[in-house]
């Protein structure tokens, strides 16, 4: 269970108490003007590059391990070929946040009662703070970046136009993909660039570019949500007194819905980054060594979470989830339950929301996701909600006797479509898109920890089969 009542924010003592906030209602806090994120990555650029100075100096030549053939072969697992700075993984324990757990971060981040707008999760907009400089933010600060980003979020009226003259038919993500890229019209990195700016102060416009992307991806989303299902408000309307996800909750249609909101927030704030390997966030940080503007890198981050062993999982698994209800019923037993997962199997399909590249646990986002679950009876006693947690159970041994998969337990993907299902969000061609929002938080921090450690282009050695063999007979 969450510890909800906990006040954790309210202990510091810039911040207002929760209670004092949650009991002052949404928009009627007052906040001394703050420190802004711009203000506070600042502060951290010198100690970081000092940092790398340091580490250069001393240690170039250590070795970080051997390549083998196999990880040439093998998507270059476990290579320790990348620098990033927001989050670690570790295999038994998963993602830490600047060294803080899912369950450590959800102590101590502001949530939406912390700011004045009703919530007991972490807010994305904590988790960004977190995640760009290193410091837990204070209520304060977490609101100043709020209304930030609520300042920023409208869409120029271009980008309405582009995003309006796509097909219905076309997936969400390739629009949500090709609107981000659009935005490189406006990208003050490119201009600056263009105008010769010095090295040393790209970080700057790589950042305003970031929050100002940011603050648009939930009005892209909204857009292309009423745009291909009819659904939200149609206007993309933004509320001031509004976090970043109680204004695209309240767009998609679900401002009066405080879990599904809630929900929405942890999802997006837990989501955000799963250090810098995966296919997302290592396309961002590739397409950005080439000096391509945080639009560009993020553009072809959603290209590669659209794909189904990815970020489309999600969609995958309510897919499967619902197929597989069709086929057993709504109280299939373990029996039945296993049937179905053999069926997939020697289908020779894989199980989606199963596995992962790095984690050899069940994922803590999953446990998180899960834990929100048992905290609301609308979810609880939700059918397709019981059936995702009893297949969590079954599947670990039914892919364990099948030997193939080194990690049997659920993945994020697993547990997340199925709440917005039974909140009423069944469109899950358009899931991704939510996870999409999401994977902004860790991947642009990390373009500008690039930028102001001047990290060069990146392009490592390939080989053909045939030199690889010339090689290895010498
Ligand atoms: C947010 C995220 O991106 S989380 C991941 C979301 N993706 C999914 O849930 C899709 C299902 N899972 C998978 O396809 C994989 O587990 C991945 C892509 C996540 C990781 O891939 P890998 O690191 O290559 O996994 P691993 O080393 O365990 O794979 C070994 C074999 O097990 C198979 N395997 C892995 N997971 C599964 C699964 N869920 N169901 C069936 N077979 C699986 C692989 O396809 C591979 O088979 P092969 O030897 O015939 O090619
Ligand atoms: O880490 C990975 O390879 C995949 C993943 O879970 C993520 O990107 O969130």
């Amino acid at each position: 269970m969450l510890s909800l009542s906990i006040p954790r924010v309210a202990l510091r003592a810039a911040a207002p108490s929760r209670q004092l906030a949650a009991a002052a209602g949404a928009s009627s806090v007052r906040f001394a003007s703050t420190k802004s994120l711009k203000d506070a990555v600042a502060e951290i650029v010198p100690e970081k590059q000092e940092q790398l100075k340091k580490l250069k100096a001393d240690y170039a030549d250590a070795s970080l391990g051997e390549i083998k053939v196999s990880n040439l072969l093998g998507g270059m697992r476990g290579l320790k070929v990348m620098l990033w700075e927001g989050s670690v993984l570790d295999s038994e324990t998963g993602i830490t946040f600047h060294g803080k757990s899912i369950p450590d971060s959800q102590k101590v981040l502001p949530t939406g009662n912390d700011i004045g707008v009703k919530g007991s999760e972490i807010l994305p907009e904590s988790m960004l703070w977190l995640l760009l400089t290193g410091k837990v933010p204070t209520a304060e600060e977490v609101k100043g970046l709020s209304q930030e980003l609520a300042a920023k979020g409208k869409l120029p009226s271009y980008l309405e136009k582009i995003i309006d003259s796509f097909p219905k038919t076309l997936h969400p993500m390739t629009q949500f993909a090709n609107a981000v890229a659009s935005l490189n019209h406006d990208s003050k990195f490119a201009a600056a660039y263009s105008k010769g700016i010095k090295k040393t102060e790209y970080w700057q416009p790589t950042l305003d570019d970031s929050i100002d992307l940011i603050a648009k991806l939930p009005a892209i989303a909204a857009r292309i949500y009423y745009n291909v299902f009819g659904r939200g408000d149609g206007n993309q309307a933004i509320d001031s007194g509004l976090d970043l996800i109680g204004n695209y909750s309240k767009m998609i249609g679900y401002g009066d819905n405080e879990g599904m909101t809630d929900y929405l927030r942890l999802y997006i704030a837990i989501h955000g980054d799963h250090e810098g390997g995966n296919v997302s966030a290592h396309t961002a940080h590739l397409v950005g060594s080439a000096l391509s503007d945080p639009y560009l890198s993020y553009s072809a981050a959603l290209l590669g979470l659209a794909g189904p062993l990815h970020g489309l999982a999600n969609q995958e698994v309510l897919g499967w989830a619902l197929s597989m209800q069709e086929a057993v019923g709504e109280n299939a037993s373990d029996e039945q339950i296993k049937e179905y997962l053999w069926k997939t199997l020697k289908s020779g399909r894989v199980v989606p929301g199963y596995g992962h590249a790095v984690l050899r646990q069940p994922d803590p986002r999953f446990t998180a996701l899960s834990k929100f679950c048992d905290t609301r009876p609308e979810l609880r006693d939700s059918s397709i909600v019981q059936l995702v947690q009893k297949v969590s159970q079954i599947a670990p041994g039914v892919l364990t006797e099948h030997g193939k998969t080194k990690n049997p337990f659920p993945n994020v993907d697993a547990a997340s479509g199925c709440v917005l299902y039974q909140y009423g969000l069944k469109e899950f061609t358009y899931y991704t898109v939510i996870f999409g929002i999401s994977r902004a938080i860790g991947a642009l921090p990390q373009l500008v920890a690039d930028r102001y450690l001047g990290m060069p282009i990146e392009r490592p050695k390939s080989m053909s089969m045939n030199a690889l063999e010339a090689l290895l007979k010498k």
